[in-house]
């Protein structure tokens, strides 16, 4: 149902192609990582999934339904938080809930955010608190927090722990894999860029890494059902190392023909 497939999409910035005829297949429930060396047009991609640009030639369909603009069935979470500074936690949750559930009262609208601050680790205070009070973990968590109480069935997320230390990163992933894994029902399709191999490794249950000048798909890797990784098996397990070894070699490769390439049009 809420199956995204991408046909042949080209997207330009002016008349820079960035984009070169990508088509892939998501299944819903997927947990999709896309990797690939800085400014190969990750974000670029994901912001057209999100609906924000169109492509020049190609379509993304949900369903049956071809993407036409952003919607409430997409959530989006970016790298930099984007809360509103000058409203509370609670009000900028509020906000974007209050465009979903609009018959909902401001009453049932807080029990929702306050039930989903709960689940990604932040106490009650944190709904009367500013932006500016809180760690960049905490406003990441209440980001994400936003994301999940708006229950869209697809999360786009761009790079959301890339500003974070180690320790918070590692937290904050467990929790994105625990709030996907327990809507085992209606379990979201989300959509992950990265690049950092080991973060998809540990999220993904598909990946797939864009090569660059311009970007096409270059890797795709599927787990199988059971083939799940954990934080343990990242680091032990032979065949999750290969992965990992792979995808590294894969990026550099691409990092090394980009300059090849500069070089020669020098
Ligand atoms: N608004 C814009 N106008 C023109 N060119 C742009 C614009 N945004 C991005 N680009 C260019 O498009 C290319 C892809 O950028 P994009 O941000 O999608 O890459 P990325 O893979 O997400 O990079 P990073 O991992 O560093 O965030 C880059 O060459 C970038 O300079």
């Amino acid at each position: 149902m809420h199956d995204i497939t991408v046909k042949n999409i080209m997207f330009s910035y002016d008349k820079e192609l960035i984009l070169e005829n990508i088509s892939m297949k998501i299944d819903s429930g997927d947990f999709v990582c896309l990797l690939g060396q800085s400014g190969c047009g990750k974000s670029t991609f994901l912001r057209l999934m999100a609906g924000l640009s169109e492509p020049d030639s190609g379509n993304i369909l949900v369903g049956d339904n071809e993407l036409k603009g952003a919607s409430l069935d997409r959530g989006v979470v970016f790298q930099d938080y984007s809360l509103f500074p000058w409203l509370t936690t609670g009000k900028n949750i509020i906000l974007s809930l209050q465009q979903k559930f609009k018959n909902e009262s401001k009453k049932e609208l807080k029990k929702r955010a306050l039930y989903y601050l709960e689940r990604v680790g932040l106490d009650k205070a944190t709904f009367d608190k500013y932006p500016n009070e809180l760690s960049g973990g905490m406003r990441q968590r209440s980001a994400i927090c936003r994301s999940f109480a708006l229950d869209p069935p697809i999360l786009l997320m761009d790079e959301p722990f890339g500003a974070l230390d180690a320790v918070t990163r590692a937290k904050l992933q467990d929790m994105v894999l625990d709030l996907w894994r327990k809507d085992k029902e209606n379990r979201k399709t989300i959509f992950f860029v990265t690049h950092d191999v080991d973060e998809a490794l540990l999220l993904s249950t598909k990946i797939f890494v864009f090569g660059s000048s311009p970007s096409k798909i270059i890797y795709t890797h599927s787990f199988g059902d059971e083939e799940k990784v954990d934080r343990d098996s990242l680091f032990n397990n032979k065949e999750i190392l290969d992965l990992r070894n792979k995808l590294i070699h894969i990026i550099n490769k691409d990092i090394e023909e980009k300059i090849n390439l500069k070089e020669i049009i020098i």
